[in-house]
């Protein structure tokens, strides 16, 4: 019997799951979490990989790696890494993206030529950030990877001499990841180096672009590498997702994507054009405040993420008139880096924990539901929803998201479809077969609700009201 792992790098935590290669059965699995924040030296993940992985890869014959998009590995021309890797959540280069938007031709340039139109999550503007911000260390840097490629890397056995590692071996990444930097193209599936150089100011190595079922290389101890994927690509290919799916993913990012046949370029910017992990493309949205804004709130009100679910389900839709705009550390999708929160309405009989809470679960789903409406608006006709991420456990989130989406939702039973998305690709890889192999769709939960449109337009009074949400300068 072949076992495969997969692995998913994300934000909060590395998450490892080990399965039959055959059918997709997890044999075990393991986690370990991340440090807060948003740089992180990509050391740290291969302390949490290595804890979380003992035991389980080294029985696996095929390893894949899939990690949180956009993050910016810089390293010197000995391997080692320059600096602290700048996250997708950082939006420090906001300043930078704007700029580099004009300065290459305007958003619908952007969108023909790399899918996007790059906020400061994309790597290109956190390159320009570093070029304009810390020109010591960009002049250092030799190479840029993403967080999965960088991890690839070191299980292949790269790295910088002092690590033991070979700092000559060739890095892969493959087209969903290399989507999200601003300098590829996911329709013809190229680098567009001139647009890295011209960010940075000098010319970088960049990993080779690897195909969907590659076997990249192999870990020490035998076991082949697969070109790994972003962790949105992970888990399109985790959970299968079919034709009139939409995939909403809470964790940290709040996410909705779609798999499609053809690329697309939104040159309004809200959908980024990228790839996924079988050949096909993943129109996509992205929020910045996702699951955390449900763990604030619940830490205000001094309860656990059941007793905000609790505290939601009491409060009737529209939390008794209660409004919170979501965006507390600057808005990605719609593009508004300066925003902070905003809440609106409250009144003494109104101002009830349970009012609070419900207000908190709504204003992530209608943030999400806008993303769903994003991607209508290229041309996708969702079906149905498959509800997934971190704060889809909370049963508040499952029975109001139906309400709010206006569509019926699945939540496919409790798993890492990330880290099983890349061990469905390194499956892929070990077969050497023309298309993933067939493991059975997890069985879902079904959730459907009367659509309450009034609580989303509240919201989208509130989300257009310019003067509530600007900070003033
Ligand atoms: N029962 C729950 N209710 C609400 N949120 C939850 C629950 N369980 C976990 N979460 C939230 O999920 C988030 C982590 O989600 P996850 O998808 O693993 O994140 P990421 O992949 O971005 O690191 C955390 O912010 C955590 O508070
Ligand atoms: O930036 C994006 C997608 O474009 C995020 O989805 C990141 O990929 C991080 O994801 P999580 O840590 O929330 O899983």
């Amino acid at each position: 019997m072949k076992l495969v792992a997969g692995i998913d790098s994300s934000t909060q935590s590395v998450k490892v799951v080990l399965v039959r290669a055959e059918d997709g059965t997890v044999v075990a699995q393991a986690s370990a979490p991340h440090p807060d924040g948003t740089e992180c030296h990509p050391d740290r993940w291969w302390e949490a990989l290595s804890a979380a992985g003992r035991d389980l890869l080294e029985r696996a014959d095929a390893v894949g790696v899939a990690a949180q998009q956009h993050g910016m590995v810089t390293l010197d021309d000995a391997g080692a890494v320059v600096r602290p890797a700048m996250l997708w959540n950082d939006v420090k280069s906001a300043p930078q993206a704007a700029a580099l938007v004009t300065e290459f031709g305007g958003a619908q340039e952007w969108a023909a030529r790399t899918g996007s139109v790059p906020t400061m999550s994309f790597t290109v503007t956190k390159l320009r950030w570093l070029a304009e911000n810390e020109p010591e260390h960009a002049v250092r840097v030799h190479r840029v990877l993403l967080p999965h490629d960088w991890l690839t890397w070191r299980l292949a056995g790269g790295g910088p001499r002092s690590a033991g590692g070979d700092p000559s071996a060739e890095p892969a990444t493959d087209r969903g990841d290399a989507s999200g930097t601003g300098y590829f193209s996911p329709a013809s599936g190229d680098w567009l180096p001139d647009y890295a150089t011209r960010a940075l100011g000098h010319r970088i190595e960049l990993p080779r672009v690897a195909a969907p079922a590659e076997v990249v290389g192999h870990t020490p101890w035998g076991a082949a590498l697969s070109a790994g994927t972003g962790d949105n690509m992970g888990a399109a290919l985790g959970m299968g997702l079919l034709e009139g799916d939409v995939a909403v993913s809470i964790g940290t990012s709040g996410t909705a994507y779609a798999v499609t046949e053809r690329p697309s370029a939104d040159p309004t910017g809200l959908i980024a054009g990228f790839a996924d992990a079988t050949g096909r493309f993943l129109p996509l949205a992205a929020t910045l405040n996702a699951a955390r804004v449900l763990d604030v709130t619940a830490r205000m009100l001094g309860v656990d993420p059941a007793g905000l679910s609790d505290l939601a389900l009491k409060a009737e839709p529209g939390a008794g008139g209660i409004v919170l705009l979501p965006y507390l550390d600057g808005e990605r999708t719609p593009n508004r880096p300066a925003a902070n929160g905003v809440l609106r309405g409250l009144t003494t009989a109104n101002a009830t924990p349970e009012n609070l809470a419900r207000a908190a679960v709504e204003a992530v789903l209608c943030s999400l539901a806008d993303a769903i409406d994003y991607l209508r608006q290229c041309g996708i006709s969702p079906r149905r929803v498959l509800l997934t991420g971190g704060a889809a456990k909370s049963e508040a989130v499952r029975r109001i998201a139906p309400a709010i989406f206006g569509l019926p939702v699945a939540v496919p039973a409790a798993a890492e479809y990330v880290a099983l998305g890349a061990a469905r690709q390194a499956a892929w890889a070990l077969s050497g077969l023309g298309s993933p192999p067939d493991w059975a769709a997890a069985p879902a939960e079904a959730y459907e609700a009367a659509a309450t449109p009034q609580v989303r337009e509240v919201y989208g009074a509130l989300r257009d009201d310019a003067a509530a949400w600007q900070v003033p300068t």
